[in-house]
């Protein structure tokens, strides 16, 4: 297991170089880790790739105060610093998304290409956020399981292959109370919706079909927003890089390749 200490956190990761040119950066959603991008093992025969706990997630710490999406963001500035990379390609999915988006809002100069998985400039309501913060303050992670099931995946997807579902949702069952909690008051604070013409990377918006959360027209908001962007859907529920794992590494490598 590597961790560094960077930004006054130790963060969990994965860095495999492969020896290729480019970087690629996965950022995992909320309650998820880094193993969620196992499905894209295919990606490591293009990238270098690098994956991380976000703070109060998987292995990584779990600090006191107050989270913001900034302060994700700088997480990932430094642990790129630490790792001596100048220049990477993104790819975050939902709160990732959020994390992506203010890196192409804050530091584009960064970025060769920018991907954002079922996210939204905003996701969710304040009230919705504080109702999940409260039922996390009163009730035990494993009780988020069977409400994360439905958002992050269809019906179909359950029945066929119920292994991988419960990989992921055990992933939240052993998340951190005060880390999911901390994440949440990200997730509601960020609100990107007026500053997103500030993003001049170019950007691949990927949506499922089949996400209430993150909905098709949330991406076509983003797309509209970010200039230089393409929106692609697949057919899926929230965490699309799992239910349709193929196409969604083929949909980045097309987009980082072309
Ligand atoms: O509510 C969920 O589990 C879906 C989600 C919203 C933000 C995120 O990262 O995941």
């Amino acid at each position: 297991m590597a961790v560094a200490k960077v930004n006054n956190v130790k963060i969990h990761y994965q860095y495999k170089d492969h020896g290729h040119e480019e970087v690629l950066i996965f950022s995992n959603s909320l309650g998820c880790n880094l193993s969620m991008w196992s499905y894209q093992e295919m990606l490591k025969e293009h990238f270098n790739i690098l994956t991380y706990d976000t703070r109060g997630h998987g292995d990584s710490e779990i600090t006191l105060g107050k989270y913001t999406v900034e302060l994700l963001g700088n997480d990932v500035l430094a642990l790129a610093d630490h790792l001596n990379i100048e220049k990477f390609n993104f790819c975050g999915l939902s709160m990732g998304g959020l994390i992506g988006q203010w890196l192409g809002i804050h530091a584009g100069n960064r970025l060769n290409h920018l991907i954002i998985a079922n996210t939204a400039a905003k996701i969710g309501t304040e009230t919705g956020w504080n109702d999940r913060i409260q039922f996390v303050n009163h009730n035990k992670m494993a009780d988020l399981v069977d409400g994360s099931k439905v958002r992050w995946f269809t019906p179909e997807y359950c029945i066929e292959f119920p292994q991988e579902v419960s990989k992921l949702t055990d992933q939240i069952a052993n998340t951190s109370p005060d880390g999911y909690v901390a994440n949440c008051a990200v997730v509601r604070d960020a609100d990107f919706r007026e500053q997103l013409h500030k993003i001049k990377t170019p950007t691949l918006i990927i949506s499922g079909t089949k996400d209430e959360v993150t909905t098709v027209e949330h991406g076509k908001f983003l797309n509209e927003q970010i200039k230089d962007s393409e929106h692609v859907s697949l057919n899926a529920a929230h965490l699309s890089n799992v239910e349709q794992a193929e196409g969604f590494s083929e949909y980045i490598l097309n987009f980082i390749k072309e």
